[in-house]
């Protein structure tokens, strides 16, 4: 399907001239009409209360893309009122589980039928390329789907054998309404983890997107209606942290709250939800994970590995191996080659084929990773490739390779969410455990190793929800994901996540003869 736009390969030729010179060409033009700018509330798309806008920009460019309905306060208590509505009276947590399950489905063919303008509209907005959309992002939010779709009618209580005269069972009851608020790195991917299985489970949904990335998450939300999801089931708002994200985490009628984003933020909403109705939350937050070359791995495979890890998405994942640990015995060589791949990174318009790396999401993030840059440079890392803006337009920065990197370093402890490597050398297995596990986050890591002895221990020994062996970023909708630390609460993906959108609800009934039970 890529071959299928004219327009993605028409720069033709060498893609190497990209890697100088991004500004000195116009953006390609997306293949995709923006429709839909509204908020999306009781099946409907309406303005905002207020008839605020704000603009969502291109991060090519910075230049506006389309202005979309604010939301603040009173639309975000419309949204719940409507999710209250079709959790308390509607059909959808009443519906047969098949049936329920064949909603999604249908929607995940639909999706499936737009994927190409799905994916374009994600660049867009988000300014990743279009081979990932395309290829990583939009077959992966389908592959959720289909995975919770086959949860719905597999979620079901226990025959519990308690002392005494009674028949004991649980019944697995969806929570309700749920809140649900995500980041812009991956507006599709998380969507997926979010709102799949708060459906397949029976619940309704308010979702507020990211104010930098509002558009793909509408894009489907109405395919899913054209699915036959009943009005009010999934509300899709667009507007800002403070104001609406604020006012759907302290709202009283939704009773559970799944966060994805920063961990400062998600400090935030933990606090809003116990000070309105003690809602549970679970959040999914930043994170520093090491990403550890042992001296037996294979050094090339390893670079390789350890810069997807790094610069997959910009740099800008939450599992991002943003610590690259290395063994001093092949530290030198790994350095040499880590920089020879950074330099060969192909960066430029994400609509392009062949390119690896498109612009940072906006210009607040865009500063914030050139000030790490710079912090890095004054501690004293070497800088071995990049460390300034790319082209002179939009939010592109150059693939960057700091070696020397000392544990104590901004660099090395903070969440970047950049293209910024930082790799640190060590000496031993206990010694790089301990560092590794040195951070607040515990998120994600990577191992490196030939050694089955060294894989086992390590596996165990890092504090993180994830470790990968011999692999990186590996994403499939059955493996659990979440936080140790600082990194957050809860899981996503998988059987895990189910856990969260379900009340458990024991029933006991007096029996008058016990004899069968
Ligand atoms: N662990 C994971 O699965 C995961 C996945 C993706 C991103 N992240 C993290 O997300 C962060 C990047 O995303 P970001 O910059 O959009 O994070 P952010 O915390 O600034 O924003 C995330 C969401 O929270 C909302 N928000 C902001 N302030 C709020 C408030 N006071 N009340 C309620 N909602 C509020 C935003 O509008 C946005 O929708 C990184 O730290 C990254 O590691 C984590």
């Amino acid at each position: 399907s890529l071959l299928s736009f004219g327009w993605y390969c028409s720069w033709g030729k060498g893609i190497s001239r990209f890697s100088t010179a991004v500004a000195s060409e116009e953006p390609i033009v997306p293949p995709v009409q923006i429709q839909d700018t509204q908020l999306l509330i009781n099946g409907q798309f309406v303005d905002a209360a207020s008839g605020k806008t704000f603009p969502t920009l291109d991060p090519r460019t910075g230049e506006v893309i389309a202005h979309v309905a604010e939301s603040d306060v009173e639309d975000v208590n419309l949204a719940v009122s409507a999710a209250r509505k079709a959790f308390d009276e509607g059909p959808w947590p009443k519906m047969t589980a098949y049936k329920r399950s064949q909603i999604i489905l249908r929607f995940a063919d639909l999706v499936e039928k737009h994927s190409d303008e799905l994916a374009a509209l994600e660049t867009w907005n988000n300014g990743k390329t279009y081979e990932q959309a395309a290829n990583v992002d939009v077959p992966m939010l389908i592959r959720i789907f289909r995975y919770y779709a086959g949860w719905a009618d597999k979620i079901h209580g226990l025959t519990v054998p308690a002392d005494g005269l009674h028949h004991v069972q649980t019944l697995h009851e969806p929570i309700g309404v749920a809140g649900q608020i995500v980041p812009w790195n991956f507006p599709l991917l998380i969507y997926a983890w979010k709102v799949a299985p708060a459906l397949a489970c029976g619940n309704t949904v308010v979702l507020k997107t990211a104010e930098q990335t509002p558009l793909s998450a509408l894009y489907v939300s109405k395919l899913f209606h054209e699915a036959g999801l009943p009005p009010g089931v999934l509300n899709v708002i667009s507007g800002f942290g403070p104001t609406s994200g604020a006012a759907l985490a302290s709202h009283m009628d939704v009773d559970k709250l799944a966060f994805t984003g920063s961990t400062e933020t998600g400090k935030i909403v933990l606090q809003l939800a116990a000070k309105s109705n003690l809602k549970p939350v679970t959040l999914e937050l930043g994170g520093k994970s090491p990403f550890i070359v042992c001296e037996d791995a294979d050094v090339d495979k390893a670079v390789e590995l350890a810069h997807s890890a790094l610069f997959f998405n910009q740099g800008q994942c939450c599992c991002a191996g943003s610590r690259t640990f290395v063994h001093e015995r092949v530290y030198d060589e790994f350095v040499e080659k880590a920089k020879a791949r950074a330099l060969k990174r192909v960066v430029g318009d994400p609509f392009k084929k062949g390119v690896e790396q498109g612009p940072q999401i906006d210009s607040g993030q865009f500063k914030k990773i050139l000030k790490y840059i710079r912090s890095g440079i004054e501690s004293g890392a070497t800088l071995e490739s990049g460390g300034e803006r790319f082209g002179s337009k939009g939010y592109y920065i150059q693939p960057t390779v700091f070696s020397n990197v000392q544990d104590n370093m901004l660099i090395a402890k903070d969440e970047i969410f950049g293209p910024v490597q930082s790799i640190l050398k060590f000496k031993d297995l206990d010694e790089v455990i301990q560092r590794a596990n040195m951070t607040r986050y515990g998120l994600a890591a990577g191992v490196f190793t030939q050694n089955l002895d060294t894989a086992n221990t390590m596996m165990r020994a890092l504090r993180a929800g994830t470790v990968w062996i011999n692999c990186f970023d590996v994403f499939d909708a059955a493996i659990p994901f979440g936080g140790y630390k600082m990194s957050g609460q809860g899981r996503v993906r998988g059987i895990y996540s189910l856990s969260s959108y379900l009340q458990v609800k024991a029933v006991v009934t007096a029996l008058k003869n016990p004899a069968w039970l």
